[in-house]
């Protein structure tokens, strides 16, 4: 699209800004409630709901706190939430059964939501690290993360949520062939209408330092996730994971993190037009609402980073600023 524009002073674009309503008029992109998941972190460890230190505001909630939150979501218009679990130490091993444990912390919750506000959309998250001895996402065997034997471990996690009522799995694994194999496995158990939002562009990020202290994983990780999580370095790449992620069944797609990755976001809606989502994860959080807490800059700047994500392309995005953010923009 090429702007046809008449030479100064018949066109002067400062027109169009001169009052609010021309302002709103003309407004290209907008942000909703109905634009937001919320991402919650939960736990059933005595005295482990308490705040994040490294997310100040953010509290790890109890099974009931989880259902209240969901509740306050379908006051505001948030359509979806988003699950993390704090687990017990005690239930973290090398094999991570407690992962699809159909009575795990995480199938709990979403069956104690999906009873009390069935509206509000449920997604999970599909990776081992909450349940890993070790902190990694997937299975290590004589200190590598293996995929083949992690997939099928991820198959078993997904079916245990689609069985308790999840309304959207988040693979966040980055294995290869995962999405495929949930698909076939969602099918074949009777779970057709299940949803599948893949983290399919996801970056080996410092950004995440916080929620791994959220849940409870920061201390545990041995080396790093660079052999499976996406270079900081490259783009094409995401491009291929998409393509991939979608011919094998996902519905939905993510980029993460966020803020720093929008030619992502960007790139990846104009080449597949599909339902793109962004992660404005837990350091994105951190950075702003630190420097918010310190006066540095304005409150402000929360919609505004939400807005420029819709900008980018991205229809949805999941953030730990959604309740406050749509609290604000009730008025
Ligand atoms: N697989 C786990 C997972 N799911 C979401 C996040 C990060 C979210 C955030 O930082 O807010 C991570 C951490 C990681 O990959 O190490």
């Amino acid at each position: 699209m090429l702007p046809v524009l008449a030479p100064f002073p018949t066109t002067r674009l400062r027109r169009m800004r001169r009052t609010a309503a021309l302002r709103d008029l003309a407004q290209e992109n907008t942000l909703t409630a109905k634009d937001l998941i919320w991402p919650l972190f939960i736990t059933d460890v005595p005295g482990a709901d308490i705040e994040v230190a490294s997310m100040p505001g953010v509290r790890r909630l109890t099974i009931d706190g989880a259902v209240r939150a969901a509740e306050t979501a379908a006051e505001l218009g948030i359509p979806a939430i988003c699950l993390f679990p704090y687990t017990d130490p005690a239930l973290r091993t090398e094999d991570c059964e407690e992962a699809w444990n159909p009575e795990n912390l995480s199938n709990r919750v979403i069956r104690a939501i999906k009873a009390r506000v069935p509206e509000v959309a449920v997604m999970t998250d599909i990776a081992l690290d909450p349940y890993n001895a070790n902190g990694h996402d997937g299975l290590v065997r004589g200190g590598v993360i293996v995929n083949d034997e992690t997939v099928e471990a991820l198959v078993k996690m997904a079916l245990a949520q689609a069985e308790a009522g999840a309304d959207i799995l988040g693979p966040s694994d980055m294995m290869d062939g995962r999405i495929g194999a949930m698909r076939t496995a969602l099918e074949a158990a009777g779970h057709a209408d299940v949803t599948i939002l893949s983290y399919a562009a996801k970056y080996a990020s410092a950004f995440y330092g916080p929620f791994r202290d959220a849940v409870g994983a920061s201390d545990r990780l041995v080396g790093d996730k660079k052999t499976y999580q996406m270079n900081p370095g490259n783009s094409d790449e995401a491009i291929r994971l998409v393509a991939r992620d979608l011919a094998e069944g996902a519905d939905m797609v993510m980029v993460k993190p966020g803020m720093a990755y929008l030619d992502i976001c960007h790139r990846v809606k104009q080449a597949f037009g599909v339902p793109t989502f962004a992660y404005q994860v837990s350091g994105e959080y951190a950075m702003i609402k630190g420097a918010v807490l310190n006066g540095w800059v304005k409150e402000a700047v929360i919609a505004e980073s939400l807005l420029a994500f819709r900008r980018a392309g991205c229809d949805g995005i999941l953030t730990y600023f959604a309740a406050d953010v749509a609290k604000a923009l009730k008025g």
